[in-house]
């Protein structure tokens, strides 16, 4: 049983709409977040019971959810859509866990809702086992990111391109609420509702939070660490609309996302980003982008003035800074480095330079560092042998940066192709048993095993993904 807490489904109308999952014909369990479910105080027996798997297919709601889906709206691309919404997930309700922290239990894929438009408010099993391996990975790193308690499948199919198999996924967040929610309330004037939410933001995420402001500084705060972690893992998110920004910093939104083998700056996957606005490198811009808009937002509760304009534009503009000091600790971290100077930037910088030459593989070099494999991994060693004097002098003192480096870098990552092999499997032969083994490997990325060693290498060449998908 779920005890549920509805705050935001005691804010007034105009914040959603009350919408039930819609059932589905063949409900199956095929992967529990056992962990997370401790983590929340959830009965993990209940949940794998007949009726915690009818309750995790959005067939049956338990005592005391309120489901809803959210309004919001979004820019996408740089365009605005003044009216987005969960068109194909609900929100069943919040769950205090035992240590007092609220999490949103929401069912992503549970059928059409008000904001569906065109779409069937469905999602195929590809994305759902894609969000699930990459949500937990980031977990697991540390990194802040919505979580997945479980994936079920629906005994439906949906249509795509092709036929596929439909399912369900049961995403954990501290909130769902997004850079796109705010915009809802402000491209429509609607200044009562824009206060209440931000109230109900600081409740929530901020509780020392002064007033709109401050709340506008301490989201800059969280996705210049978010980014920053991102960075470190070669992580490109794909699709950084606003309405895909969260405002508490989780990552949020796993559908094109992918991570780097081969070093390159602009990298890009998503088959829909023509230009690279979200290449790995443009992230930390489109995140000064985003939060520009949900500046935007706030200016109406911060005054209305020239000098509210000037203030939130201060502090948007704090963002570069704040992330730089990051982006500084986590590569100097990286390289064992835990109280980095400046110049520690140059050096950092400057084996960057020489992995983006012959694109050496991003995890290895780093990986490899702590075991000297890193040198293999170049094209032009002598300069990565230059490189490794210099990195030996500076961290020959550091009593920790062996363990430093082994903590930042972590042995595997969500390689794409892995992910690719991991759905196949599940969609044409429902053999879970590659995803089951990254899944596992991926939540203690920082442990060697020989029957994960695989999981580790970059693809062969015909294993190469090279574009990533919405999928939806
Ligand atoms: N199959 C679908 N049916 C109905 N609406 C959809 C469908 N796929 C996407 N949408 C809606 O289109 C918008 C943009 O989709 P996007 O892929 O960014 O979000 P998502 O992955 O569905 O959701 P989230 O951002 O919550 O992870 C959202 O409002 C989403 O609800």
């Amino acid at each position: 049983m779920i005890h549920f807490d509805n705050s935001y489904a005691r804010l007034p109308q105009g914040f959603f709409t009350r919408t039930a999952p819609t059932p589905v014909r063949d409900p199956k369990l095929v992967a529990l977040n056992l962990p997370l479910a401790a983590r929340l105080g959830l009965d993990p027996a209940w949940l794998q019971s007949p009726e915690g798997l009818l309750m995790l297919a959005g067939n049956t709601l338990p005592e005391g959810a309120e489901p809803i889906a959210q309004a919001y709206a979004g820019h996408q691309f740089g365009g605005f859509s003044p009216q987005l919404g969960d068109g194909r997930a609900v929100l069943l309700g919040e769950v205090v866990a035992p240590d007092g922290a609220r999490f949103d239990i929401q069912l992503k894929g549970s059928g059409p809702t008000p904001f569906s438009r065109r779409g069937d408010g469905r999602a195929w099993l590809g994305p759902v086992l894609r969000e699930y391996l990459v949500s937990e990975f980031m977990a697991a790193f540390g990194v802040p990111t919505t979580r997945a308690l479980a994936a079920v499948t629906t005994g439906e199919q949906v249509i795509r391109e092709t036929l596929l198999p439909g399912a369900v996924l049961t995403r954990v967040a501290s909130s769902h609420i997004r850079v796109g929610t705010f915009e809802f309330y402000a491209a429509r004037g609607d200044r009562d509702r824009l206060r209440l939410l931000a109230e109900h933001v600081i409740a929530r995420h901020y509780p020392d939070a002064s007033g709109a402001a401050d709340l506008l500084q301490r989201v800059v705060e969280a996705q210049a660490y978010t980014i920053s972690c991102w960075m470190g893992l070669g992580f490109i998110h794909g699709v950084m609309n606003t309405d895909n920004m969260s405002v508490s910093g989780e990552t949020i939104d796993y559908g094109p996302c992918a991570f780097m083998d081969g070093y390159r700056p602009d990298k890009v996957f998503s088959s829909i980003d023509a230009y690279g606005r979200y290449a790995w490198n443009e992230q930390p811009n489109i995140a000064v982008w985003n939060l520009a808009q949900l500046a935007s937002c706030l200016v109406p509760l911060m005054g209305d003035s020239d000098e509210a304009v000037a203030e939130a534009t201060r502090i948007v503009h704090s963002f570069p800074a704040l992330y730089q000091r990051e982006w500084l600790r986590r590569f100097a971290a990286k390289l064992g480095i835990t109280s980095p100077r400046d110049t520690d930037r140059a050096l950092i910088e400057r084996l960057l330079g020489l992995m983006a030459e012959g694109q050496a593989d991003f995890t290895r070099v780093f990986a490899g560092l702590s075991n000297g494999k890193a040198r293999d991994e170049f094209l032009n060693r002598d300069s990565f042998d230059q490189w490794a004097v210099d990195w030996q002098a500076r961290i020959k003192d550091l009593p920790d940066a062996a363990q430093v480096m082994a903590r930042a870098n972590p042995r595997r990552i969500p390689r794409n192709h892995r992910i690719e092999e991991a759905i196949a499997q599940a969609r044409d032969s429902g053999d879970y048993s590659p995803f089951h083994l990254l899944d596992a490997a991926l939540r203690d990325p920082f442990t060697d095993r020989p029957e994960w060693d695989k999981l580790a290498l970059p693809p062969q060449p015909d294993e190469v993904v090279q574009r990533t998908f919405c999928g939806t």
